[in-house]
């Protein structure tokens, strides 16, 4: 029989499973609702594209009925909160959920205000099945606490959220993601690093969002092993970085090399530049 997920993993390294994760994407495009914020539609959706995904931004609360059920994952991202567009991202979640559909959560900015904390903690409710957040992010989201912010920015390095996200994975039950210089991923117990990517990615609006959106293509087409896919969506938007660096003059350019090194990346690439290891 042939090794899947988990066992293929641990029998020949990240490198394969990487590369297994990217071209069943491709090779399934599977559709992905993203119900996003403003300014990041139009990279999460050229992002999804790139990778071989099909993104649709419906997020209207009369067309989830008909529509919520024929996706592969649902994206829901808080970026641009306002009260009228927080019953459409409940209602799709609630019913990803009943009907058994990976759903992936992006809470920024979670402790701006006790408005969208509230929010992302009804969210979590709801049982996504991953959340991927900066440092603070889910710092915030694991202490239910409102407080200093830079927004949609991250004050915290990615290894100062490590408990944090045991115990927001252990809370929720989801995969917990922290994105930064080492990407961070556990389900509570195993914790995983994804090295890849380049500190310009922060100054291009959107990665974080684009990169959630990239974890929610992955799941849909591996949602039986939802930490290892969530690894191998960080780990490909990081080398399509790097990729995309090797020829940008800045973020200008790097947010176009990214989405081409995307679309292009081989068998090759991915198995020389996957750097995933685990936390002891
Ligand atoms: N210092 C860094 N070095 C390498 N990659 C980084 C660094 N900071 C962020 N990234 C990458 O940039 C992407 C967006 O992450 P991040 O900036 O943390 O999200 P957000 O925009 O939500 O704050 C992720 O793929 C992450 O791995
Ligand atoms: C600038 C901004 N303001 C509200 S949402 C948003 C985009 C945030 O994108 P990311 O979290 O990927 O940096
Ligand atoms: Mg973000």
């Amino acid at each position: 029989m042939e090794p899947t997920g988990k066992d293929k993993k641990e029998q020949s390294g990240w490198g394969p499973t990487v590369w297994a994760n990217l071209t069943a994407v491709r090779d399934k495009s599977p559709l992905i609702q993203c119900i996003t914020n403003f300014v990041s539609m139009d990279l999460v959706a050229n992002t999804l594209l790139s990778a071989g995904a099909s993104p649709a931004m419906l997020h209207s609360v009369e067309e989830i009925p008909d529509f919520t059920p024929q996706v592969g994952a649902l994206y829901v991202n808080v970026g641009t909160l306002s009260a009228d567009w927080l019953p459409a991202m409940k209602t799709a979640a609630r019913l990803a959920s009943q009907l058994g559909k990976p759903w992936v959560l992006d809470p920024v900015a979670a402790g701006a205000s006790g408005f969208r904390l509230k929010a992302c903690l009804e969210l979590v409710a709801l049982r996504p099945t991953v959340i991927r957040g900066n440092a603070s992010e889910i710092i915030a989201l694991s202490d239910a606490s409102v407080g200093p912010t830079k927004g949609v920015d991250s004050s915290h390095e990615s290894m100062d959220a490590m408990e944090a996200a045991k115990c927001l994975a252990e809370a929720s039950g989801s995969i917990v993601a922290v994105s930064g210089a080492v990407d961070i991923i556990t389900d509570g117990k195993t914790v995983v690093g994804v090295h890849n990517g380049v500190p310009m990615l922060q100054r291009i609006t959107a990665t974080g969002c684009s990169v959630t959106a990239l974890i929610a293509a992955f799941v849909a087409v591996d949602p039986l092993h939802a930490l290892e896919a969530t690894a191998s969506a960080l780990s490909i938007f990081g080398i399509a970085g790097e990729m995309g660096m090797d020829i940008a003059k800045g973020p200008a350019s790097l947010r176009i090399h990214m989405i081409d090194s995307l679309y292009s990346l081989d068998q090759a690439v991915v198995l020389s530049r996957v750097n995933i290891a685990g936390f002891s």
